[in-house]
């Protein structure tokens, strides 16, 4: 596969496009929560939402009708308006219709025409490659010329097809553009033909089944995670190329327990954050992708122990070495950004 070289990759693709980052900005991005801006009533909620959750996404694919794609459009647009999203440190986000679709360049140039100086991240769905990513990072640096510019929009692919699942070390790799992966369950699973309508969660047919009894009683069974192996694969892509891995939608709004159980699996594996899709999810994200004030304290106590982050130290009885202190610092430098958002965390993270 040809590569560019190290120089090359992190040249602007237009001249006149700002140059890319070399190192993506720091945020919290527990939440990433989705708005259909073509509701009048649900986006004129927007400005008290933003500073109650890390993002907000104008969503322009799924869920909006076709035949309400441009009002949607032109809803993003306001957003970007509503809102000192650059001020105020709430991310705002877009994810637009697919690269094949109809409406896919009217979404890439209004919004980066008419809002790039608040964007901060097209979502690109159902990425199948690195020629997808290749194909934007191009088509929004001339826009970015175009529109003087002078910060880089950065690209967030969902993990929606099978394509995509076997390719996707090379869509994290391909752009400097890249902040991030979502997982997509819906449209991967019937990319892949599995047998379930659920958007995320578990299923009660996956499970795994105890040996036969001599004496014939029931067999133990467990639920297992329909999810773990994608989500595993997600993350180490994502960490190889030094960006964040996200669990996506989960769809059963009226469970909010099986929705923080998802959550919970996806934080413990690795991921950044998560979308929410209705504002009952907005404080399971949050409360899931806070550290732990306990995890904290304890992971403070390794930082203290160990001044240079080498060595090995006994803490409560558990063996800490270079590898626990670096564990220790990924979920200190976590509480830090949550603790600049959340006075309440901040007392907790303190206490
Ligand atoms: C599920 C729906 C229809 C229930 O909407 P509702 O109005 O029926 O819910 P509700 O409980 O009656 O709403 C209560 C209040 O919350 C408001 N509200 C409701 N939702 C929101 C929201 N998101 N943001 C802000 N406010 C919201 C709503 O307007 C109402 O306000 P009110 O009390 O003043 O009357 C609604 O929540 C919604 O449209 N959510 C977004 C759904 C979405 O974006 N889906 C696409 C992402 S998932 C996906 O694409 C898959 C993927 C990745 O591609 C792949 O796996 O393949
Ligand atoms: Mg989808």
């Amino acid at each position: 596969m040809s590569q560019k070289t190290p120089r090359s990759f992190f040249k602007p693709l237009s001249i006149g496009a700002p140059e890319p980052y070399r190192e993506l900005p720091v945020k919290l991005e527990r939440m990433i929560h989705f708005v259909p801006p073509h509701l009048d009533k649900v986006r004129a909620k927007v400005p008290d939402m933003a500073p109650t959750v890390d993002v907000i996404l104008a969503n322009l694919e799924d869920a909006i009708p076709a035949d309400a794609k441009d009002a949607a459009r032109a809803g993003a647009i306001e957003m970007a308006n509503m809102y000192d999203w650059q001020g105020k440190g709430t991310g705002f986000w877009s994810r637009v219709n697919c690269l094949n679709s109809p409406w896919f360049q009217d979404d890439v140039s209004e919004l980066v025409l008419k809002a790039g100086h608040q964007l901060d991240v097209i979502m690109l769905p159902k990425v199948e490659g690195p020629w997808d990513i290749h194909f934007a990072d191009q088509y929004v640096a001339q826009l970015e010329a175009k529109a003087g510019l002078t910060r880089p929009i950065l690209f967030h692919a969902i993990l929606e097809t099978a394509e995509g699942v076997a390719r996707v070390e090379e869509i994290a790799l391909a752009s400097p553009r890249m902040q991030g992966i979502s997982l997509g369950p819906a449209d991967l699973a019937a990319s892949r033909k599995m047998k379930t309508t659920r958007v995320g969660g578990g299923h009660p047919f996956y499970r795994v089944i105890e040996d036969p009894k001599e004496d014939g009683s029931a067999r133990l069974s467990a639920q297992q995670d329909p999810w773990h192996y994608t989500i595993a694969r997600l993350v180490d892509a994502c960490r190889m190329a030094g960006i964040n891995a996200f669990y996506g939608p989960f769809g059963d709004i009226g469970d909010l327990e099986a929705c923080e159980q998802q959550f919970r699996n996806a934080f413990l594996l690795g991921c950044a954050g998560t979308w929410s899709l209705h504002p009952s999810q907005i404080a399971v994200a949050k409360r899931v992708f806070s550290p732990d004030p306990e995890e904290v304290k304890f992971a403070r106590k390794i930082l203290a122990a160990m001044p240079d982050g080498s060595g090995v130290a006994m803490i409560d009885g558990k063996m800490q070495d270079d590898a626990t202190w670096k564990q220790a610092k990924v979920i200190s430098d976590l509480a830090d950004l949550v603790a600049s958002k959340d006075p309440d965390l901040a007392a907790a993270y303190a206490g």
